[in-house]
Parts: C-alpha cells; sequence; structure tokens
C-alpha cells in the first residue's frame, strides 16, 4: 500500500540530514516541503519567529500541542537550555510514530517528552504526572477549534503563572477567531500579532504571542 506523507517526510529526514544534528534536520523537512510536498509544518519563516521568542524567554518547561512530524518539537528543544524540558502531546498514534523517530534522528529525544492522546485528557494530568508546577511557553498547533478550551482549561489547572506566554500558530489561515478573541479582549493576556506567511506559501498567516498576567 502507498506511504503516507509522513513516512516520506521522515525518508526525507534519514536522507538528507545529518544525525544529531537539529538544523539539518529542519532544513531537510523545509526542502522536502517546500519542493516535494506541503506539510502542516510551523516552516522556516513562521519558524524563525518561534525562534525568536523560544531564544528570548529560555523557558525551562515548555509544552506544545500538536507534534505532527515533530518539526516545531525539534525547533523549540534545539533552543533549550540544558535541564529545560518540553512535553509535546499527539493525539494520532501513526503521527507519533513518525515524530519519535524525527525527534530521535535529532538528537534531541533527552529534551523531549511525547505524550500521546488528547490534550483535554492530559492537561489535567500534568501536574501529577509530569510534576510540573506550571509552564513557561506553550505553543498551541493543534486542532484549532481545540485552542480556546485548551487555554480555559490550562488556566483553570494553574498551569499558567504570570509571565507565561502561549504562543498559537495559525492565527489567520486557517483562523481561530474565537481564541483570538478571547486572548486579545481578555484582560488576563497581554497579546500582539506577528504577520508572517502560511509555511512554503505565500498567504498570510501568523502567530499570536499572549502573555498571561495572571
Ligand atoms: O489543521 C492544522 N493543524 C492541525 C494539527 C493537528 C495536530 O495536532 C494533533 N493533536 C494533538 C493533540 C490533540 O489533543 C489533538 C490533536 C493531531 O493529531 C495533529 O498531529 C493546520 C492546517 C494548516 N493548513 O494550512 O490547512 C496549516 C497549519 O499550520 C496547521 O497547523
Ligand atoms: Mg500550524
Amino acid at each position: 500500500t502507498r506511504s503516507t506523507r509522513p513516512q516520506r517526510l521522515l525518508k526525507a529526514v534519514k536522507q538528507h540530514a545529518t544525525r544529531g544534528d537539529p538544523q539539518s534536520v529542519i532544513s531537510a523537512i523545509d526542502h522536502f516541503c517546500r519542493h516535494r510536498e506541503w506539510a502542516m509544518n510551523v516552516g522556516d519563516e513562521k519558524g524563525c519567529i518561534l525562534d525568536s521568542v523560544v531564544s528570548e524567554l529560555n523557558p525551562e518547561k515548555v509544552l506544545e500541542l500538536g507534534t505532527y512530524c515533530g518539526y516545531s518539537t525539534v525547533r523549540i528543544a534545539r533552543l533549550l537550555p540544558p535541564g529545560a524540558r518540553l512535553i509535546t502531546l499527539e493525539f494520532n498514534p501513526d503521527y507519533a510514530v513518525i515524530a519519535r523517530q524525527v525527534i530521535a534522528w535529532a538528537g534531541i529525544e533527552d529534551k523531549v517528552q511525547l505524550v500521546e492522546g488528547a490534550s483535554e485528557d492530559w492537561i489535567p494530568r500534568m501536574k501529577e504526572h509530569f510534576g510540573i508546577e506550571t509552564f513557561d511557553l506553550v505553543f498551541l498547533d493543534h486542532w484549532k477549534d481545540h485552542y480556546l478550551p485548551d487555554t480555559k482549561l490550562m488556566e483553570g489547572c494553574g498551569l499558567l503563572r504570570k509571565g507565561t506566554v502561549l504562543l498559537a500558530d495559525n492565527v489567520i489561515c486557517p483562523g481561530v477567531p474565537d481564541y483570538l478573541e478571547y486572548v486579545r479582549n481578555s484582560r488576563s493576556y497581554k497579546s500582539c500579532y506577528f504577520k508572517s506567511h502560511l509555511e512554503y506559501t505565500r498567504a498570510e498567516d501568523g502567530l499570536e504571542k499572549s502573555v498571561f498576567l495572571g
């Protein structure tokens, strides 16, 4: 039977990237998605904005909602200081199989914990299961209609502290109107928009950075 796109993406990583070199994994995926098959990675243009937010914040505890093939997982983890941890949630077991291999190929698996399941099931368990008090950074890149309910759930579970940064992908395309309205109008957030383009295309898209004020 025909291979899947994530399987072909992983093959491109193994063929063109150097084991243990996260940048080469990122470049191999971007090349594959730009010249072979589009895939829903945050991509190189929005990825640079993600990099700058991570580098400025220097987070110890990061949560990623939506691993997919692990592209943004590698982008974030490669910038984390020693001892920092990234927990990434992936719902689709087939994607998780690919992402684990991409993360391993990049050589950053000791900073990453990939957890399989639904965000609404795992968010309430972060404290008792992973010993997490609060997150310093959350990268939202999963199902767009889950951004808002999961944000309210993280608030309710006390996983956000004064200064926690939420960084949301796709706030224009495909768009997350209810989430955007919430973080831009809530007195609990200071929000700003980083205009960019949908990965590997000329369509507009961007990232919304929202600082939780407590
Ligand atoms: O739809 C998009 N993303 C949905 C991502 C969903 C991912 O999150 C996981 N998940 C993990 C945990 C959960 O609880 C639920 C799902 C899913 O199993 C999937 O791996 C999207 C679409 C476009 N686009 O141009 O069409 C561009 C983008 O950048 C996008 O991110
Ligand atoms: Mg996305």
